[in-house]
């Protein structure tokens, strides 16, 4: 199956567990793969046959700017889940790092897989 990718989508959203963190925005880093069949908008160059990673980035962003979540994995979970059902994706694989958390670490989080390729 082919893919569609954003890979390094920056987000600023309210993500954490401890009190310190509920009052701040904290950027979150975001790759993601997404299977898709690219032949159809490639035999018609045509955008609305494809999965249009603008689209898909712009969903994520407003998303991110409503979330207020502590964990990422509630994150990771809940953006899965609203990415497959609006976009109808089929499966998907998304990283979620958090650079700031260990400061020793260049950074930390999850990755999911969801659904079927
Ligand atoms: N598996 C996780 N571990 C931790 C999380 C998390 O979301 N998932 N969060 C924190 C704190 O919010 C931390 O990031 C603050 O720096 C700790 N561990």
């Amino acid at each position: 199956m082919d893919r569609v990718f954003i890979e390094g989508l920056e987000v600023d959203t309210v993500i954490g567990a401890y009190d310190w963190e509920r009052g701040i925005r904290q950027c979150l880093r975001l790759d993601l793969s997404f299977a898709w069949d690219n032949r159809p908008a490639a035999a018609g160059d045509d955008l609305t046959l494809a999965l249009d990673y603008a689209s898909v980035s712009s969903r994520i962003q407003v998303f991110a700017e409503q979330a207020q979540f502590q964990l990422v994995e509630t994150f990771a979970e809940r953006l899965a889940q609203e990415l497959m059902d609006e976009f109808k994706i089929t499966w998907l694989r998304l990283k979620v790092t958090k650079p700031g958390a260990v400061p020793a670490a260049s950074g930390v989080g999850v990755e999911i897989e969801r659904g079927c390729r």
